[in-house]
């Protein structure tokens, strides 16, 4: 049987999870054979710098570069990412088509060593790769230390079992993705740790030319997580100056309506600011611009400068 539909992603275990899903998804709402639909894995450079926090080295498109230049040279048909992992502009000729239902938003605590963040000792480590994370734990907990953990999910559940640091905060859903989640020690409230912004949610890329793919992508597109990311990404999209700065946010949809609330720190915790805002549908990318703007006026031009 010929393949039908490329899909594009990174190798790594979670990443091959998200693409079967999409792959599944695909095959039952048209009909397809599975094996119609191929899964080509693409290394980005993400997958090769491993030693440096991300904030470093360029960021997000980092994970996501190398799959849409395959997708705009026509090697694959879709791009299949973590939402998380995706910048908030995308090279030109290539659309977000699609996001698949949201998986749970919030963070896991990982630890052999206590039970919650509150009952970690006086001064433990905790090891994330993530700026958001470390300054929320240090909001939290200013005398906690954190160290650079990088590497994908398994990685790190090694790293902390072997004893490199006395805890680590991941995604639920990655782990949940994984059939990993009896790893998780407690799940962290969204109160304290509100989740980066797309986190727990795949977004499936496509060249703006390709209406065929277009239009069967948009046969899996999970409408409330689409208006969500809508509203998210664009409270990004305006705050997205530095990426050395700690941002967080979640929007929700609740029939009608869709409500949100989003966060800046400064990466040692010692400062935090929020906005909320709630709203019609129809208003989901307003809402989010409004968001930003309220807390890039709050933070003022030294809370950007890193
Ligand atoms: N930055 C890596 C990354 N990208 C997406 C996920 C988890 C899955 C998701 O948020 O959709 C992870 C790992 C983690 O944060 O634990």
């Amino acid at each position: 049987m010929s393949i039908l539909l490329r899909l594009g992603t990174r190798g790594s275990p979670l990443a091959l999870a998200q693409a079967r899903e999409t792959q599944a998804l695909l095959a039952r709402a048209h009909d397809i054979a599975p094996e119609r639909i191929e899964i080509r894995v693409i290394k980005t450079s993400g997958d090769i710098i491993r030693d440096r926090p991300l904030s470093e080295v360029g960021g997000k498109g980092l994970f996501t570069r190398e799959i849409e230049r395959a997708l705009a040279d026509g090697e694959i048909d879709i791009g299949v990412h973590s939402a998380k992992d995706m910048s908030t502009l995308l090279p030109d000729g290539l659309v977000l088509s699609a996001f698949l239902e949201r998986e749970d938003v919030r963070d896991a605590l990982i630890s052999p060593k206590a039970a919650s963040i509150a009952a970690l000792p006086l001064g433990a480590v905790i090891g994330t790769a993530a700026l958001r994370r470390q300054a929320q734990v240090k909001h939290l907990r200013p005398d906690l230390n954190t160290i650079l953990f990088r590497g994908n999910v398994e990685t790190r559940l090694r790293k902390i079992a072997e004893g490199e640091a006395d805890a680590t905060l991941l995604a639920v859903a990655g782990l949940k993705r994984l059939g990993l989640l009896d790893h998780a020690t407690a799940i962290l409230s969204e109160e304290d740790f509100l989740p980066a912004i797309g986190q727990g949610a795949i977004g499936l890329e496509t060249r703006a030319d390709d209406g065929e793919t277009g239009r069967l992508v948009a046969g899996i597109d999970h409408r409330e997580t689409h208006l969500a990311l809508t509203l998210e990404r664009a409270f990004l999209r305006v705050l997205d100056g530095s990426c050395r700065t700690p941002i967080a946010g979640h929007a929700k949809v609740a029939g009608e309506r869709i409500s949100f609330r989003g966060q800046i720190l400064k990466p040692d915790g010692s400062a935090m600011h929020e906005a909320t805002r709630s709203g019609g549908l129809a208003e989901a990318e307003a809402l989010g611009r409004s968001a930003g703007e309220e807390l890039r006026s709050a933070g003022g031009p030294d809370f950007f400068a890193g």
